[in-house]
C-alpha cells in the first residue's frame, strides 16, 4: 500500500514543549485512518504536524504529494458571531486556490454546491451559521474541509456531540472520499467510527501504541496498556464493524 505521510523520529509540540517524541508512523494514501488515544496524548498535535501548522522540532514528515492539507479542526476559526453563510463557509474552502483577489468561477460554485449537498446542508445554504445547531455547523466544517479538494483530508473528532444521524453521513462521506482517493486521518472517541477505519494508529502519551487495522490495534490487550480508554467497550465494537465492512466489500 502506497504511504502519503510518513513520520520517521518526529518530535513537536507547543510553545516549546514536546508533546509527541521521537514519533514515527506511516498513513497510508486512499484511505481512511483513525487515531485514537486517551485525552492529552497527543492526537490534534499529530494532526498539526500533518496539515504543517504545528512545527517540527526533530526528524522529519514526508508528503507523497505537494499540496496543502485540509484540516478540519475541532472548533471554528470562523466566529459563531461573523455574520456569514453557510454558503460563504464552506466557500472559504475554496480561497487557497484563488489567490488574494481571485473570483469564484462557475467551477468553485459547483464545487461548493457539490459538497454542502454531500453534507445534507444545501437547503441551509443562505442561513447564518451562528443559527445553526452544534451539528450542522460541524457538517459546514466538514464540507469546507471536502471543498479545498485536497489529497489530504485532517479531521478533529468530526462526529463528537452528533445525532447518529449526521455521525453515520459523515462516516460514509469520508468512506466515499477515501475511495475517490482523497487519504483522510481523522481522529476519534468513538469506538464504532474507530472500528470502521481501513487504518487504525493508537497514541498514549505522545508515542505510537499500536498501528494497523482496528482488529490489530484495537485489542484488550493493547488498550488495557493505554489508560484512559476503556478496555470492556473497544475491541468488540471495532470488531463487529470491521466484520461488517468486509462484509460488504
Ligand atoms: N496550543 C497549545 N498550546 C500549548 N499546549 C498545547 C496546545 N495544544 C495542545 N497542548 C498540549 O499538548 C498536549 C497534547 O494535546 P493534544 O490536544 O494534542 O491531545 P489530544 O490527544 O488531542 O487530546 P483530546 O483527546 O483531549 O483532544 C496536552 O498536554 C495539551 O495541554
Amino acid at each position: 500500500m502506497k504511504q502519503q505521510v510518513t513520520l520517521d523520529g518526529v518530535s513537536a509540540g507547543h510553545a516549546g514543549r514536546v508533546v509527541l517524541s521521537r514519533f514515527s508512523a506511516r498513513i497510508p494514501a486512499s484511505a481512511v485512518t483513525a487515531v485514537v488515544g486517551p485525552n492529552g496524548s497527543g492526537k490534534s498535535t499529530l494532526l498539526g504536524v500533518l496539515a504543517g501548522v504545528v512545527p517540527v522540532m526533530a526528524g522529519t514528515v514526508a508528503h507523497r504529494t505537494p499540496g496543502r492539507p485540509a484540516l478540519v479542526a475541532q472548533r471554528s476559526a470562523v466566529s459563531d458571531t461573523l455574520p456569514v453563510t453557510v454558503r460563504d463557509t464552506v466557500a472559504m474552502g475554496r480561497w487557497g486556490r484563488l489567490g488574494l483577489f481571485g473570483r469564484m468561477s462557475s467551477r468553485d460554485r459547483s464545487v461548493v454546491r457539490a459538497c454542502m449537498d454531500r453534507l445534507g446542508i444545501g437547503d441551509l445554504a443562505e442561513r447564518r451559521l451562528g443559527e445553526l445547531s452544534g451539528g450542522q455547523r460541524q457538517r459546514a466544517l466538514v464540507a469546507q474541509g471536502l471543498a479545498q479538494e485536497a489529497d489530504l483530508l485532517l479531521l478533529d473528532e468530526p462526529t463528537a456531540g452528533l445525532d447518529l444521524e449526521a455521525q453515520r453521513r459523515i462516516t460514509e462521506v469520508l468512506e466515499e472520499v477515501a475511495a475517490e482517493g482523497v487519504t483522510v486521518v481523522h481522529v476519534t472517541h468513538d469506538p464504532a467510527a474507530a472500528g470502521r477505519a481501513d487504518h487504525c494508529l493508537l497514541l498514549h502519551a505522545g508515542r505510537p501504541a499500536g498501528a494497523g487495522s482496528p482488529r490489530e490495534v484495537l485489542t484488550g490487550e493493547a488498550l488495557g496498556r493505554v489508560r484512559g480508554l476503556p478496555r470492556q467497550a473497544w475491541p468488540p465494537a471495532a470488531e463487529e464493524r470491521t466484520d461488517a465492512r468486509r462484509g460488504r466489500g
